[in-house]
Formats: C-alpha cells, structure tokens, sequence
C-alpha cells in the first residue's frame, strides 16, 4: 500500500479557493504556479464511466494479480461450518467506483489513503483534491500509471463544491470517502444518502490532551508542541486544547514558552524549518483573527500570534506567523470550543482526573487525544473514558499507515489506515452450500 509521512507543506503557498466556476490559481509566495480548470458535469460523468469500466477488468483479477501493481493486503473471507457437512463462506467484494474527495492540509497523504486501499479492495477511484492543492493527486496518478495501474482506475478531477456535489450525486458511484470540514461532511452525508452509497467521514476536531504532575515533564512538553505546531498546526488530530495539572503548570509553561520561541519557522524545504508558512492569505487573517478573539477574552499571549516575514527574501508574501501559546484560557473560550486549524495552543489549568475528563470530553468533536502520566493504570483508564477515536499515551501524532485512523461524535465515522480499511471499500457476500438434499417445507 501507498502511504507516506510528509509533515511540512511543499514549498508552495496557494492563493485563496477559487470558485469552482473559475480556474484555480497556485501560486508560489506571490506567483503563479499553475491553473487548473474546474471539472463540471461532462468531465465528472466521463472520469467515473472510465473508472467504472477500469473497474469492471480490476474487479476480476486475483489478490495476488492486483498485487503485482500494488502491495494488496490479505482480503479473506470466513468459512462457516452448517450441521449435515452443510457449510456457508463469505467473500469480500469490491464496492465500485468510490469518490474521495480531499482536505489541502496533507494532500498527498489523503489521496493515496483513500485510494491505495480503495484500489487494493477492486475498487476504481475517483479523486477531488482540494482547490487549494490540486498538483500531489496528479502526481500521485503518475505513479499509480507508473506502478502498472490500468488507465482510468484512478482518475483526478478538479474543481471545488460543485465538482465535489456532482461527484456525491452521481448515480454510478458506490462509496464516498470524504476528509474536510464538518459542514461539508455534513452535506456529502446528506447527498450520499439520497443514493444510499456508503460514506467514510474524517472530519475536524478540537483534541485534548491531558498532562499529569507525574509526567515525565520533558516528553509532554515535547509531545505539547508536536500536538500543536506540526506542519503549522494545520492537522485535524491535534491537540489543540492542552489541560495541565495545575501543581506543574508554572514549570511547563516556561518550557513549551522556551521551545515554541525557538522554532524555525521558513523555507520548509531546508532541514532546519521546523514550521512553513500556513496556507493561504484569508487563512492566516482567521488564524490571527482567533489570537485577537482570545485576547479580547482574557486570553494571556506568551508567545507568537503575529505574522511574521522571514529574513529569506525569496520567502516574502508568504503567509507565515510566529507560533502561538495561549494562557488564562477557559472552557468557553472562543479558542478553546473552535477548530483553529493554525499553530495556537491553548493551555488550561486541571485538578483531578474525574473533573479533567469530564472536561476534555464536553466537546461535540471526538477525533483524538493524549495523556501524558507515567501512571500506567491512569493511562489507559484515561485511554477508556475519552471519547475520541484515538489517544495517545505519552506522545501524539503518531500515525503510521498500519494503525486505523478515524473520528468518534461529530469528527465523523468509518476508519483510514490499518487492516480495518478493508471493511469500509468492500462488501460482504454470504454464500450458501447445501450438501444433503432439500428439506422442503412445502
Ligand atoms: N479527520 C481528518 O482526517 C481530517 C480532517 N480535516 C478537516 O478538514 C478541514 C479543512 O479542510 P478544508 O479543505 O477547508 O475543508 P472543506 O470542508 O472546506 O473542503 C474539503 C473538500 O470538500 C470539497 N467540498 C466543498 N464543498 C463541497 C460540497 N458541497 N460537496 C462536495 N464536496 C465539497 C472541497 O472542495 C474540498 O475538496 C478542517 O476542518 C480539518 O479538521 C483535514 C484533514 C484531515
């Protein structure tokens, strides 16, 4: 299976979306990259009919033929035993065509999580990227191309909202496996069911994580700042709302406060950026436009919340700003209930662990968390009573391909990544085998 760990942007910074009717620009810190031209109804009807009939060829072939061009994970079925040597199995099958359609924050990583499993199961794929980055699922059909995939299993369309519905709405696809915003996770549910097609949702989220005074205090302040700055905190699963144990709370803040200044922020194709710029100019101005809401909140700034030009002067227009740590936070700060999609953590105080978890989960979101504590029994008591689709213990943001992926309450539902991928890009056929002759009620 196709799968990668990129954590810094490419280094392009993309102009705001484009209306789907107009051709999106790209643009390199000021300039124009490339255009493309949104797909409408002829162009999306022809990428799934050539998807569908790739399929109809793929669908046939073996495990081990499939494998030849990709790296096939073992598809079984069961075997049932039936009383008189009687016996029933079960068979795996492909769905169809399936559409996924993409965030721009890990472009690359969400092309070929949906589609390399997609592919395996016999399935066709066809894929929306983002307006915001439309180049990496090009490439990654190039690949696929390269890799020995027939024409037309993978097919990349582009657009924005109306590409995305007429894709949700087309009678031929079987599957939608989405990763955006709950909004728009909402609605591709809601077109989805009229067609009843199954649905993947990996949506936002608002994760905890929670710091204990017994933590080995270097590994949480570290595992602070990977939850939060990673690729500009633009990351779904991060942990966004960081409680510490109020005892600990002075030494851990002087700490993360230290780091979080001493982060290189640039060029993310030199080895020692450790944070690019954030994506488009409107998304900055959100991002600094939550520091401000915080302020006005009674938030504390300790550090970064500002934009900020690198010395670099190829690097100027991009949309950079210095890492932010937020104190005095509340519960029902602004900061603290919303999905900020930028690099600003937002610490708050906790007592006991009863209160704390009460606390962590008194969200609508439920895509992951973290604990810290070098109390195993704590920890997985933690791990149980979070409600969130992952948590990590003693670090975050650890996701390898192998280890399943997905949301609990409004993040959405169905899983990415690890075997359990199989269940959600096929279907379950039960055949029957009578051995003995039919005992007819009739
Ligand atoms: N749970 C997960 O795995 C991840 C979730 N996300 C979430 O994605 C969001 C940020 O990404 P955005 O691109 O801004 O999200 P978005 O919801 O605005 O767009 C996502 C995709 O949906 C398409 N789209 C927009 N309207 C549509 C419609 N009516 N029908 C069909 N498709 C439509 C867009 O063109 C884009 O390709 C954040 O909330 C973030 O948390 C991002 C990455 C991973």
């Amino acid at each position: 299976m196709i799968g990668c760990t990129t954590w810094l942007h490419p280094y392009v910074f993309y102009l705001g979306a484009q209306p789907a009717c107009k051709p999106a620009n790209l643009v390199c810190v000021g300039r124009i990259l490339c255009q493309m031209v949104p797909c409408g109804a002829e162009e999306v009807d022809e990428a799934i009919k050539s998807a569908h009939a790739a399929y109809l060829q793929w669908r046939k072939m073996a495990g081990m033929e499939r494998a030849r061009v990709i790296c096939v994970l073992f598809i079984k079925g069961q075997h049932i035993q039936l009383p008189g040597g009687s016996f029933a199995y079960t068979r795996r099958e492909p769905l169809g065509v399936c559409v996924g359609i993409g965030a721009w924050n890990y472009p690359f990583q969400i092309a070929s999580w949906k589609s390399a499993p997609a592919l395996a199961c016999g399935n066709a794929m066809v894929f929306k990227p983002s307006p915001m980055t439309p180049v990496t699922a090009v490439i990654l059909a190039e690949i696929y191309k390269e890799a020995g995939v027939p024409d037309g299993l993978f097919c990349v369309v582009q657009g924005g909202a109306d590409t995305g519905t007429l894709l949700c709405q087309h009678p031929k696809v079987a599957k939608v496996s989405f990763t955006g915003s709950v909004p728009t996770g909402k609605k591709v549910m809601e077109m989805s069911a009229k067609g009843v097609k199954q649905v993947t949702l990996e949506l936002g989220g608002k994760s905890p994580l929670l710091i204990f005074k017994d933590c080995e205090l270097e590994n949480a302040v570290k595992g602070a700042l990977m939850a939060n700055f990673l690729t500009q905190g633009e990351v779904c699963c991060n942990g966004t709302r960081v409680y510490v144990q109020r005892e600990i709370m002075p030494q851990f803040l002087e700490k993360v406060v230290k780091r979080t200044k001493a982060i290189p922020v640039g060029d993310p194709l030199l080895d020692g950026t450790r944070m690019g710029a954030l994506i488009s100019k409107p998304h900055l101005e959100k991002v600094l436009g939550f520091v401000s809401q915080a302020k006005k909140e009674g938030a504390k700034v300790l550090c970064g919340g500002e934009p900020i030009v690198p010395s670099d002067p190829n690097l100027k227009g991009g949309y950079f700003m210095a890492p932010c740590v937020l104190d005095n936070c509340r519960d029902d700060m602004t900061c603290v209930k919303e999905e900020i999609f930028g690099p600003v953590m937002s610490v708050l105080p906790f007592d006991t662990e009863e209160e704390v978890i009460g606390r962590a989960n008194n969200t609508t979101f439920g895509l992951a968390s973290g604990v810290f504590t070098r109390d195993i029994s704590r920890a997985h008591r933690v791990a149980e009573n979070l409600e969130a689709g992952t948590c990590f213990i003693n670090n975050y943001n650890i996701s390898p391909v192998e280890v399943p992926f997905g949301g609990y309450k409004m993040s959405g539902f169905g899983r990415e990544n690890g075997q359990v991928t199989i269940e959600y890009y096929s279907q379950l056929k039960t055949v029957v085998v009578e051995m003995g002759d039919v005992d007819s009620l009739f």
